[in-house]
């Protein structure tokens, strides 16, 4: 299948663009005509320059408020079309998009409309060009794609066919099932967008808020479905106005969006496995069972005071690393490596961000399935060289450098603890049991990025956005998890730096690891022992627990345990959810500690503005600017 971008849906000039979309992987572009106009050049020069890149022209739009004009209005309009075919041969493209008319004084009727295009057709024909039409959400007398489909069917010419868009049928809740009785030979080309879902005038949301499919809530994949079952054999391409990625990383935003478009087709090619798809061949959405280790990096007294932390969160640290200067801590299932090499990723990390997490380790059904997956979705592998003894453990490079290792039990992968430590069995310490989420920090324009990264590697979904208010600003936050919870990662989106989040994200850069949050299956006598080994949960006010005694019906003596202890509580319909909160460490990191009832599936996030209020006021206490 050829992919194709539309030149509006990135930023930068019309250069970096093309270099952009040509790295990415995609097979051309849609030129779109303000790119264009605003280009100091030739429209000759403009064709060259992308086929230098290796790009080919899949469509010039668009071509506005054609069909339906009463006279002189009409006749101007087809010498309007001339002079845009004559910039096309220019450029050297056959196609063109024409979006159904928003003219005032345009005249309704599915008949004159296919008249005008049977002309304009004729037209096209004669300099060997194409003309699709496409309904836009609020055109005028079109805007449902069926009505584009009957005008075309009725202008019975060879060269006028119908452009899909999954943004103007899906916005307007159209079933995408009726695409499947088009031919898919009348099916000139196919855009696609996703969005969220926003209750807001449609050409605003369609002029704003599309992204990447799979970003948005649109069902982009039952759309392509019926594109695909027509026989289309056409390009498909990314239309998105966003603005956001207007202003966002050119090479970025044009690698999201690839990265979109094979996850996408290949859902598609597994979805409806009657149709022959060519593309190439990628394993499927690996499953994962959860997060297998967190590494740190760190240096001399900062990896004292950590192992300190470590030891006073029920932790032991099992034997050294047998080459290298790396320690592995455990209880229960949870494994902590601290590294305090001075080569390599590690060392890279240390130097830019002090102690950090430099690494997460997932456990995965295949650890050679999702490095492939990642590769063929534009991720690239990650490796160091091995030591004697060592495991080659497959990795991948996440976003903005951070490196992702995988282990799995079908390869002897998760055998690493004793090949390279001679580790035994892990302590049960004080009943901490597994890793129940990792949080990581980011810049709220980084977001849909990293959604996009896990949901299209790995068999995990996205929960809706919730907003998190800090006294001094807001945090977005969005959950990815694998469908039985085995892994979940929340993603923090900070927009200013005068937030928790955002402060943390200030001193570091990428989207650090800001909390690691630890199950137990019985919170009061997991803190109660920390407590004896010298944790100190962060403290939470009276206030609070007079809320929660007015919120919540407690069994007797439950609150004052709770307070005692500073846990801090949550129920929803399927169950209850406790937690604490370690004191902050190496800049704004911290443990929470967390027993989460049967069936709860949220994290606490009602408690979120009274952990950062209780955050900032230890850092005031510490003379540290509050924010
Ligand atoms: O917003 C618009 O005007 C517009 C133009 C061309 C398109 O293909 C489209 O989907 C929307
Ligand atoms: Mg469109």
């Amino acid at each position: 299948m050829r992919t194709g971008i539309a030149t509006v849906s990135i930023s930068g000039d019309f250069r970096s663009k093309l270099e952009a979309i040509a790295a990415a992987g995609y097979a051309g572009i849609e030129i779109f005509e303000q790119d264009f106009i605003a280009f100091d050049g030739s429209p000759q020069d403009v064709g060259r320059m992308v086929r230098d890149h290796g790009l080919d022209i899949m469509l010039f739009q668009p071509f506005r408020d054609f069909e339906g004009l009463p006279e002189p209005l009409r006749a101007k309009a087809f010498d309007r079309a001339e002079r845009k075919f004559d910039l096309m041969q220019a450029l050297g493209t056959d196609l063109v998009l024409v979006c159904s008319s928003c003219h005032k004084q345009a005249i309704g009727g599915i008949d004159r409309a296919a008249a005008d295009f049977h002309e304009l057709g004729e037209r096209a024909a004669r300099r060997g060009l194409r003309v699709g039409y496409e309904a836009l959400a609020w055109g005028r007398h079109v805007n449902d794609h069926r009505d584009a489909w009957e005008i075309v069917r009725r202008a019975d010419h060879p060269n006028v066919g119908l452009i899909l868009d999954s943004f103007h049928t899906l916005s307007r809740k159209i079933d995408p099932e009726t695409i499947r009785r088009i031919p898919g030979d009348k099916i000139f080309f196919v855009q696609l967008a996703d969005a969220p879902l926003i209750e807001m005038d449609l050409l605003y949301w369609s002029r704003h808020f599309r992204n990447m499919p799979g970003e948005g809530d649109l069902d982009v994949t039952g759309f392509m479905r019926a594109v695909m079952a027509t026989g289309y054999q056409g390009p498909i391409s990314l239309e998105i106005f966003n603005d956001q990625f207007r202003q966002g990383s050119t090479r970025g935003v044009a690698r999201d969006g690839y990265r979109s478009l094979v996850a996408l087709i290949d859902d598609v090619a597994r979805a409806e496995p009657a149709l022959h798809i060519d593309m190439p061949a990628l394993p499927a959405r690996v499953e994962t069972t959860g997060v297998a280790f967190v590494e740190f990096a760190t240096r001399g007294a900062e990896a004292r005071a950590l192992e300190q932390t470590l030891a006073t969160l029920g932790f032991t640290q099992a034997n050294r690393h047998r080459n290298k200067a790396v320690s592995l801590w455990q209880q229960g299932d949870i494994r902590i490596v601290l590294n305090e090499e001075t080569t390599g990723h590690a060392d890279h990390s240390w130097n830019a961000r002090g102690t950090s997490v430099c690494d997460i380790g997932l456990q995965v059904r295949s650890a050679k399935d999702t490095v492939a997956r990642a590769t063929a979705l534009g991720i690239e592998p990650f490796s160091q060289p091995i030591g004697p003894g060592e495991l080659d453990i497959p990795a991948i490079r996440g976003l903005s450098g951070s490196v992702l290792h995988m282990l799995d039990s079908g390869s002897g992968l998760d055998h690493v603890w004793e090949a390279e430590f001679g580790a035994t069995d892990s302590p049960k310490g004080a009943g901490l049991t597994r890793i129940d989420h990792l949080a990581q920090t980011m810049s709220y324009e980084d977001m849909l990025s990293w959604t996009l990264f896990y949901s299209t590697i790995f068999d995990m979904r996205k929960s809706p956005m919730v907003d998190v208010t800090d006294p001094d600003g807001l945090v977005r936050s969005q959950v990815v998890e694998a469908p039985d919870g085995a892994l979940r990662i929340t993603l923090n989106g900070a927009d200013t730096h005068r937030t928790l989040a955002g402060r943390f994200l200030s001193e570091s850069f990428g989207a650090p690891v800001q909390h690691i949050a630890l199950a137990t299956d019985d919170i009061f006598s997991s803190v109660t022992a920390l407590i004896a080994k010298g944790f100190t949960p962060l403290p939470i006010p009276q206030n609070y627990y007079d809320d929660l005694a007015a919120r919540f019906d407690f069994p007797p003596g439950l609150m004052e345990r709770m307070q005692a202890l500073n846990i801090l509580y949550d129920r929803d319909d399927h169950g209850e959810f406790f937690q604490v909160y370690s004191k902050a460490f190496a800049g704004g990191l911290f443990f929470e500690i967390i027993q989460r009832g049967s069936g709860y599936r949220g994290f606490g996030a009602p408690n979120a503005p009274f952990r950062i209020a209780a955050q900032k006021r230890l850092r005031q206490v510490k003379g540290m600017p509050s924010t």
